[in-house]
């Protein structure tokens, strides 16, 4: 029987020396710590990363001290039936009114493409925001997991973190960093699992949409 093969797009970034960073965040390093010769069979990397770096998933523990670690987090949130938001006419902040609410009605996992194109190479950092608003509403409908292909669903000068602390309310989870900009607006597949870090309060991931058949 003919089985169609679901497209797969990566909505990662890449980890590298030219990743944006969050300023005063650990540059990225891979050093060998064996190569190979005629003493070693293998090249071994050892890596430093800020738990943010990239496209990542927070932990509660990020924005509670009595918040879940990645480590024991739940995966459910973050395997499932997701919705691509298309919010590229949002200014400071992702809106109510931005968002088309017939599509997002009782969504499960919504992620926002707020960029034309990504800034690969360098820091914005006047970066869209998510309004509270938008969070509660989704909240009030179900929603597991938010995401965003923008450092934070706060602005990067929060000092109160008020969206992070909306999505508390209904212990939900967060992506942040996706590179959606080949992504239309519409209905997916997410897979974007967290590493298992002991006391991590967040982790990078490999996020994926998958074709929904
Ligand atoms: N590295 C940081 C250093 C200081 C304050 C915030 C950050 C963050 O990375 C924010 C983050 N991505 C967030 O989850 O909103
Ligand atoms: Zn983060
Ligand atoms: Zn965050």
């Amino acid at each position: 029987m003919f089985r169609a093969t679901p497209r797969i797009w990566d909505i990662s970034q890449r980890i590298g020396t030219s990743t944006p960073l969050w300023p005063g965040e650990p540059p990225v390093r891979l050093s060998r710590r064996a190569e190979i010769s005629s003493d070693c069979p293998v090249n071994v990397g050892a890596l430093t990363l800020g738990l943010h770096t990239g496209t990542h998933a927070d932990a509660p523990l990020h924005y509670s001290n009595a918040g879940a670690a990645s480590a024991d987090t739940q995966l459910a949130p973050y395997i499932g039936p997701c919705v691509v938001a298309d919010v590229r006419g949002c200014h400071a902040r992702v809106e109510i009114g931005d968002c088309d609410w017939d599509t997002l009605a009782g969504a499960q996992r919504v992620l926002f493409r707020t960029y034309e194109r990504f800034p690969y190479g360098h820091w914005d950092e006047n970066f869209a925001a998510i309004a509270p608003e938008v969070v509660a509403r989704l909240r009030e409908g179900g929603a597991l997991l938010i995401g965003t292909d923008t450092p934070s669903l706060d602005p990067q000068n929060s000092k109160t973190m008020d969206t992070h602390k909306e999505v508390l309310r209904g212990d939900m989870r967060i992506l942040e960093g996706l590179v959606l900009d080949d992504i239309s607006a519409g209905e997916y597949e997410l897979i974007s699992l967290p590493l298992a870090i002991e006391g991590g309060d967040a982790s990078p991931v490999r996020a994926v949409l998958r074709e929904l058949l």
